[in-house]
């Protein structure tokens, strides 16, 4: 297998390893990017803080397009809950955005680099059933907390103030974990790829951020997502057609296959100095005949479920997904979160089956520390495309950070705002007051967020490592979370003490179990599978099962009466037909989602694993099968989530289009009577009512007469 340049086991590969000056032996690279940047410190100035004002400046003029030509109110409660009336695709494309973190680029490609094909399958299914599920939920707010800001506001109305510190606490807990795994992951590929100071990355990439998020709150951090979820795929479908069919080095199913095999293969020589110690070299522990592809692969199987529990707290505990299921109208709500999950899927299945598996099969030396950091896709980027890649991989990156960034800022400004400033320091607090709050906390908690990253990446926290561990930590919240809308009986005491001790035991189980195996207790030991996988499990069942012994033993028997109680600052205007609000409309989309939810989520965890098992080592025609999926799926849904917001929205982009065009004194004139007849309809219930019918009328008139024009003859 020797290469024509006299060194490395293949020719493909033998830029990554020379031979030895002294023993003239061949010697593969220790690193693949051996501390040298592939972009100039410039670049990466100019993509963080050019980006950043860039977007700043973009979605703060978006927001004013709104205000002046929509005729959006800039209350607290639109800062807050963007007026409760997002559409589906838009909901959709803020939850993908929302859901693709820094982890979602960067840590599937790593355990497709670990386990092979099982890996990004496991980091897609095992993150995308949350989404579908809790679509559920996002129907149960609308029936029972209609008005609710935040997930702890209903906590506090169901089972008052214990259980509302308790919660308050795991959902900043929350929130700090994804915030850092964010600024990690972003900062170690800003610092890998243009050499700008680790510290320096942490502190700058969330500048923009809050800046957009200051100036439109909710509203701003939707349409800034809907532009980094465009950007986002539009990348991902490069890499993917450029691994799969367009590069020279690998460009097509057959090649990556065959190079799967040879670097997996058995009489490969995988000792020092031909290859080192964490480099991918020969069979894979742990999976079917050590091949990379199989989905028999144990440490892919255990990194799965890690991967479902973790991610059911990122998603149930982070009240950034409440806050968007609050935000979005009635009728779009359950569906917004199903489309959002199934093209979500696309992004770490599609992105890591190409970029994870590629790194894999161009050989590339990576070593584990780099895997830990994030820094696979980065590596095999530059590796196909050279500096063309690597400002692609930090453009797509930046996106992700930066919009799942702004929706962390919303979720925790809304926290302090709500349920710490309303609740306990100023019950009265009016609208103004609210906002100055909100607005506050989005700019402290933002700085906060690099002075995290900074005490992180000192502590020598990876992001693989924090990705394992957030499900010991904030696990043991997530079925009493969900019960609170879902289970009548489930009480308070139940779900404080369950999720109290279900985190307690969690992380004493998780230690435990690193010391009994590996004698000692660090970050090494620690972030390995086994007592993840314990620690993982044993918080997420003690929570639920104590919450349940509890509620059986001492029934809630609640009727959802305080929930719905939970009153809004400020009484907004809104144009969505009582139709929306009706009980039984709400019962169907429930009815809707839990068949969808749970028929998607039984499909991509259970049958489909199930489905591929028996094909053991994958055949090349099976392989290309897989690989079909990858990229359709990858194409399709990111059409989707491009399209379906512009199409929804088209009328108000039009009405903005035209305003733009429209004279100014005479837009003035208009907005005038408008705040005038808003503030009489406001004074006046009947009035309300009453234009509420007209306009029913004369939207049932139009549609008679559309009817009867498009029956008539040509
Ligand atoms: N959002 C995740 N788990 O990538």
């Amino acid at each position: 297998m020797a290469s024509a340049s006299g060194c490395g086991p293949f020719e493909f590969s033998s830029k990554y390893y020379h031979v030895s000056q002294n023993g003239g032996v061949c010697v593969r690279q220790t690193s693949f990017f051996e501390g040298k940047p592939v972009l100039n410190q410039g670049v990466g100035y100019s993509v963080i803080l050019g980006f950043g004002a860039f977007f700043a400046l973009f979605t703060s003029f978006l927001v004013w397009l709104e205000k002046r030509y929509v005729g959006s109110r800039h209350t607290s409660e639109w800062f807050n809950t963007a007026g409760r009336s997002v559409k589906t695709g838009l909901i959709a494309s803020v939850i993908v955005s929302q859901w693709t973190w820094a982890a979602t680029i960067l840590q599937s490609s790593n355990v497709a680099w670990e386990y092979g094909v099982s890996g990004p399958f496991w980091y897609a299914s095992g993150a995308t059933i949350q989404v579908l599920l809790f679509g559920i939920m996002a129907i149960e707010i609308k029936r029972k907390a209609p008005h609710a800001h935040t997930v702890c506001e209903i906590v506090k109305a169901r089972w008052g103030t214990s259980a509302h510190v308790v919660f308050l606490f795991f959902c900043f807990l929350t929130n700090i974990i994804v915030t850092a795994m964010l600024l990690l992951g972003g900062s170690a590929v800003v610092n890998a790829l243009t050499g700008v100071n680790l510290y320096a990355a942490s502190f700058l990439i969330p500048l923009g951020v809050i800046v957009y998020t200051l100036a439109g709150g909710l509203k701003a951090t939707f349409l800034a997502s809907y532009i980094h979820s465009v950007i986002v795929h539009i990348v991902l479908v490069i890499f993917v057609y450029l691994v799969y069919t367009a590069s020279s080095e690998l460009g097509s199913p057959s090649v990556v296959y065959n190079r799967l095999l040879e670097v997996a293969s058995k009489s490969r020589t995988c000792q020092d100095p031909i290859s080192h110690k964490g480099q991918s070299c020969g069979p894979v522990g742990g999976n079917h005949q050590g091949s990379y592809l199989t989905m028999l692969s144990s440490g892919g199987l255990v990194f799965g479920i890690i991967n479902i529990v973790g991610n059911f707290g990122t998603v149930f505990v982070d009240n950034g997904y409440w806050v968007s299921a609050i935000a979005a109208r009635p009728s779009s709500t359950h569906k917004g979160y199903l489309l959002g999950g199934l093209v979500w899927f696309a992004v770490p299945f599609s992105l890591a089956t190409s970029l994870g598996l590629g790194a894999l099969a161009l050989d590339l030396p990576i070593n584990e520390s780099e895997a830990g950091r994030g820094l696979v896709p980065p590596a095999t980027a530059v590796a196909l495309m050279g500096q063309g890649g690597s400002i692609l991989l930090l453009t797509m990156l930046f996106m992700a950070v930066t919009s799942a960034g702004s929706s962390e800022l919303i979720a925790v400004s809304s926290l302090c705002t709500y349920d710490i400033y309303r609740t306990y320091i100023n019950p009265h607090a009016s609208g103004k007051q609210i906002l100055k709050v909100s607005r506050g906390v989005v700019l402290g908690f933002g700085c906060l967020m690099g002075l995290l990253a900074v005490i992180l990446n000192m502590a020598g926290v990876s992001l693989g490592w924090m990705y394992l561990a957030m499900g010991v930590l904030i696990g043991s919240a997530v079925l009493p979370i969900a019960f609170m809308l879902l289970w009548r009986k489930a009480n308070a005491t139940g779900a404080i003490l369950g999720t109290v001790t279900g985190c307690v035991l969690g992380i004493i189980t998780w230690l435990s179990v690193t010391k009994i195996q590996y004698g000692r207790v660090n970050l090494d030991t620690t972030g390995r599978n086994a007592p993840m996988l314990v620690g993982n499990l044993v918080s997420i069942l003690t929570g639920g099962v104590v919450h349940a012994i509890c509620s059986m033993l001492w029934p809630q028997n609640y009727d959802w009466s305080t929930t719905k109680q939970i009153t809004v600052v400020e009484k907004e205007k809104t144009d969505l037909p009582a139709e929306e609000f009706k009980e039984e409309k709400l019962i169907r989309a429930k009815a809707w989602v839990v068949k969808w939810g749970i028929g998607f989520t039984v499909l991509i965890v259970i049958l489909w694993p199930i489905l591929s098992l028996p094909a053991g080592e994958f055949s090349k025609g099976y392989f290309y099968f897989w690989a079909v999926i990858a990229i359709a799926w990858g194409s399709v849904g990111s059409a989707v989530i491009i399209v379906l917001p512009i199409m929804e929205s088209w009328e108000t982009i039009k009405s903005v289009i035209m305003g733009m065009f429209t004279n100014d004194r005479l837009m003035e004139k208009v907005e005038e009577l408008n705040l005038k007849l808003q503030t009489i309809i406001q004074a006046i219930p009947e009035a309300e009512r009453l234009y509420l019918l007209e306009k029913g009328k004369a939207k049932k008139l139009e549609e008679t007469s559309e009817q009867h024009s498009s029956s008539l003859p040509a």
